[in-house]
């Protein structure tokens, strides 16, 4: 029998793809959605992509229509899911998609986000490196997971390796984002505006301010950094989905680049939605639209003594949505891959 599935906040963007990828899994029947203004409308009113799920229909967010679940999967605004899931069975596996539950310092929720502190969950990025193994490892039969930023899990995935192997100095990290609106969710913001981006580049977040960096830090510190630090600038580009991140290091000095290339390949070379890309190839976003894949390209820049590395994800798909299913298959003892997809969409 399958499993019972509500997802909160599926009016959303993030709502959506999880229903896309939930509608298509064996393992699990959405029974209900919930969302705010829309409640109360037909979900195909309001998700007209969703087909096979039109029986469904838009109730409020709230204990009551969230409980009688075995999954529940959260894609509400910041701070909306901590009181929420109290209330829930302590055995009901909940897959959080917000940030509420991501950050085990308090000191750094107050200075990012403020407003009450719930406490870190396992964070839902199963391939980031550990000292003794993989974050994988504590999802196994986790019954509260964090689904990560998607930009934070795409900047964590493309530096763990140099970490991992201590070939990278972890002082000297830069990343470059270029970012799709619908990271920033449905509910229109000016700058997001089609008006505003269309033929344009934007960048937001400048000078160490963007909420994801102690993200970042956090599973970096996992790979086994001790303080890093981070330069992290997005930039919103015009395209519906996709992040492309250039994220580059100072390398350890006399590091081969034969070295860097066996770290990361190393680090991934089991995972079947990380693929490290061979030398010369570096991914587009357009490789990885509706797929669950980290396309990372590597390359040292030896003149200026770092490891440059690119990195194209589905903010929606692996940065959300397919993070969060692919960590519940993993608390849930089946396959981590089940529902999920590592081929795009093209053109
Ligand atoms: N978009 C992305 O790429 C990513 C998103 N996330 C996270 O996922 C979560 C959802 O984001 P996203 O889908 O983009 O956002 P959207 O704005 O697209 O959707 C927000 C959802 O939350 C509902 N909602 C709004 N206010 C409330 C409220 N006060 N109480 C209960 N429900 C409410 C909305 O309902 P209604 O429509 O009825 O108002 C809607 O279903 C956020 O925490 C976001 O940070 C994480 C990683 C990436
Ligand atoms: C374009 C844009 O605004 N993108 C968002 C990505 C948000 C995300 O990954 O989700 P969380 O808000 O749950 O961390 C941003 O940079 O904040």
């Amino acid at each position: 029998m399958a499993f019972s599935v509500a997802v909160a906040g599926a009016s959303g963007y993030a709502g959506g793809e999880l229903l896309r990828l939930l509608a298509g899994h064996p393992e699990f029947e959405v029974r209900t959605v919930t969302a705010n203004s829309n409640a109360g409308h037909p979900l195909i009113d309001v998700q007209p992509h969703l087909r096979s799920l039109a029986h469904l229909t838009l109730v409020d967010t709230t204990p009551e229509t969230l409980s009688g679940h075995e999954v529940v999967f959260l894609a509400l605004p910041h701070g909306k899911s901590g009181e929420l899931t109290a209330h829930l069975n302590a055995d009901t596996l909940v897959v959080d998609c917000g940030a509420d539950h991501r950050l085990q310092s308090e000191e750094d929720w107050a200075a990012f986000y403020g407003g009450d502190y719930y406490g870190a969950w396992a964070y839902g990025v199963p391939e980031l490196p550990t000292g003794s193994g993989r974050l994988r490892d504590l999802l196994r039969s986790a019954r509260r997971i964090a689904a990560p930023g998607c930009n934070a899990s795409t900047v964590a995935l493309a530096l763990a390796p140099g970490i991992r192997a201590g070939v990278i100095d972890e002082t000297d990290l830069v990343a470059v984002l270029a970012v799709g609106p619908s990271g920033a969710g449905k509910s229109l913001k000016l700058p997001n505006l089609a008006s505003e981006i269309l033929g344009s580049a934007n960048p937001y977040a400048v000078g160490g301010t963007h909420r994801h960096i102690p993200e970042i830090q956090q599973s970096l510190r996992f790979a086994g950094a001790e303080n890093p630090t981070i330069s992290f600038t997005p930039i919103i580009v015009p395209m519906a989905r996709g992040i492309l991140s250039t994220a580059t290091a100072r390398l350890v000095p006399g590091t081969s680049a034969a070295a860097v290339r066996a770290a990361w390949e190393d680090t991934y070379a089991d995972e079947p939605f990380v693929h490290v890309l061979p030398p010369g190839h570096f991914p587009r976003t357009a490789d990885v639209l509706g797929a669950n894949t980290a396309l990372i390209g590597l390359a040292v820049d030896e003149a200026a003594g770092r490891v440059v590395t690119i990195t194209a994800v589905d903010n929606l798909v692996k940065g959300t949505a397919g993070a969060a299913l692919q960590s519940a298959n993993i608390a849930l003892g089946l396959p981590q891959t089940l529902g999920l997809t590592t081929n795009g969409v093209a053109p």
